[in-house]
């Protein structure tokens, strides 16, 4: 059976994506903080497949690199790592950011991203032809917005270390993907606010969003394409959402 490590698999495009991977039987590896959420995932799909829960911040390069290690047999090696876990937070303008938010996006989706594949890349590459790792970008690496500051500047760097990996994986047949999701209804909002739910609310009301599935529905068609094609980039939007006009200074 393959096996699907999947970060921040406790809520959103994580936890969907589980769901998925389980119904086409994949062997998973399910991580992130919040272990009560993670055991709830583990009764819920490991009357499926065989599921392994890690609690683990992937801000703690020790504990990941520990993690992978101790995977045990039935868990390794690697088909297909999904670098999901990640946050944005400080929707304000770049000015009134509080540096700790900054610290704490850079940490999570940069560093936390980078801990994870090197300790993982070892076990894909084990694997070989028909592995994968698809790392999670966003709309917002590519195209500035007002308050995108250094989340977008973190989703950048994913951008570039996927083509990056790709040319030193050449060869391996692993295959990197950058997905980059636009609007989609998750706790993202309510992280990004501080938990303010009216606000996440409010940014989901009158429109029509991706939900957490439409992108887990994405990871597994990537996940699972023949072994000799990579797709680089997917950048996917809801149909009700699409690019603004530059906005002007004027006198
Ligand atoms: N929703 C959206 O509009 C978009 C989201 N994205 C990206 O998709 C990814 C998933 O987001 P989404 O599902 O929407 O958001 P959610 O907030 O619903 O889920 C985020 C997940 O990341 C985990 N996580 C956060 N920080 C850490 C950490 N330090 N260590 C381990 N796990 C962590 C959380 O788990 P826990 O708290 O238990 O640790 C949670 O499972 C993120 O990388 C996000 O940037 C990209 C484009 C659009
Ligand atoms: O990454 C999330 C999508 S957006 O909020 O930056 O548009």
């Amino acid at each position: 059976m393959p096996i699907a490590m999947i970060t921040g698999a406790t809520s959103g495009f994580g936890r969907a994506s589980a769901r998925r991977f389980a119904a086409a039987g994949w062997s998973l590896i399910l991580t992130g903080r919040r272990t009560e959420r993670l055991d709830a995932l583990k009764q819920e799909l490991g009357k499926q497949v065989d599921v392994l829960t890690i609690t683990l911040d992937v801000r703690d390069a020790e504990a990941v690199a520990d993690a992978v290690a101790s995977l045990p047999s039935n868990f390794r090696p690697l088909t297909c790592l999904v670098n999901n876990a990640g946050l944005a937070l400080a929707p304000e303008p770049a000015q009134k950011v509080d540096l700790k938010d900054w610290h704490t996006m850079i940490d999570t989706n940069i560093t936390g991203l980078v801990n994870v594949t090197h300790a993982a890349l070892p076990l894909l590459i084990e694997t070989g032809a028909g592995a994968s790792i698809i790392n999670l970008g966003s709309v917002a690496g590519h195209w500035p917005y007002p308050g995108g500051h250094v989340y977008g500047a973190t989703k950048a760097f994913v951008e570039q270390f996927t083509y990056n990996l790709r040319c030193d994986l050449l060869g391996t047949g692993v295959r990197v993907t950058d997905i980059a999701p636009g609007m989609a209804e998750t706790e993202f909002t309510l992280v990004r606010t501080k938990g303010d739910q009216a606000a996440s609310d409010k940014l989901y009301r009158g429109t029509t969003p991706l939900q957490a599935e439409d992108i887990a529905e994405q990871i597994y068609y990537v996940a699972t394409l023949p072994d000799h094609i990579n797709i680089n980039r997917l950048e996917v939007m809801p149909t009700r959402q699409a690019w603004s006009a530059f906005n002007i200074d004027r006198d």
